[in-house]
């Protein structure tokens, strides 16, 4: 993906979606809204141009997967659609890399909104930890709007994209999944499995609904949609993994 036009931007938003993703939410702008076993989910309230922004972040602890899983299966488009139910259809614009994909997304409508849609670069990346540096086992998916000469965005500067009998408000998203394997190796010197795996996640996510929607309905849709997705796609992971050889 080195040649790529795309290639210095995906490493620059990596390398800070990492950094933040990093930063704890200890200092008080962080607001705990959902909180569901091991998964806690803050936000911050921000508004740009009077548009809800507000920036999310998540940690949670699954048992029994490794960083790379939990990474693959949210990078992967083969299945997308078995976890995220808010899209209506999701389309591999452009396969760049094996690990950096171009992915257009529609959105289900949110009444009384109008319908969005999503255009963003996908990248899987495997971290060297620089504080650990045999740690080889943290992995990191960072997802980020972009523009492609396939899907346009209609001229008039509102974000507006005909479609075939309507129109969509395109989003603009930075997303990024951190996720760190930590091994309890066992006792006896005994094969690893996958009861001494346990996989921390950090999920980050700020959507600017690139179109007005009321604030109130913007901060119900993600008070709802973000603890559903996140526990709908950590627990498809483990089933998926649960019977299968484990992967670092
Ligand atoms: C009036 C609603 C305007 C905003 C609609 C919208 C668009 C994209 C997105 C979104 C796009 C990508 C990602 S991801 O993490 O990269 C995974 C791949 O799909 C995540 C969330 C969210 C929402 C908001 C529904 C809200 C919502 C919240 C969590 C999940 C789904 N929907």
């Amino acid at each position: 993906a080195q040649s790529h036009v795309l290639w210095p931007e995906i490493d620059r938003i990596t390398a800070e979606q990492l950094h933040y993703a990093r930063q704890g939410v200890g200092e008080g702008v962080w607001e705990l809204f959902a909180e569901d076993g091991e998964m806690r989910m803050y936000k911050r309230e921000e508004e740009v141009n009077g548009l809800v922004v507000d920036p999310l972040k998540a940690v949670h602890t699954v048992k029994g997967v490794t960083g790379f899983e939990m990474c693959h299966y949210f990078f992967s488009p083969d299945y997308r659609l078995d976890w995220e139910t808010t899209i209506e259809q999701m389309k591999v614009l452009e396969k760049v890399s094996d690990d950096t994909m171009i992915f257009l997304q529609i959105h289900k409508r949110v009444w009384p909104a109008s319908q969005r849609d999503a255009l963003f670069w996908s990248h899987l990346r495997q971290v060297p930890d620089s504080r650990d540096p045999d740690a080889q086992n943290i992995w990191i998916v960072c997802n980020h709007s972009t523009e492609h000469h396939s899907a346009p965005e209609k001229s008039n500067g509102k974000y507006i994209r005909e479609k075939s009998n309507g129109k969509y408000i395109r989003v603009f998203l930075t997303v990024a999944l951190v996720c760190q394997t930590m091994i309890e190796p066992p006792k006896n010197g005994a094969q690893i499995t996958r009861d001494d795996l346990t996989c921390k996640i950090t999920y980050c996510s700020v959507v600017n609904p690139g179109g007005w929607a009321p604030a109130s309905v913007l901060r119900a849709v993600y008070k709802r949609e973000y603890p559903k997705f996140l526990k709908k796609f950590t627990h498809y992971v483990y089933d998926q993994c649960k019977n299968k050889p484990i992967r670092f």
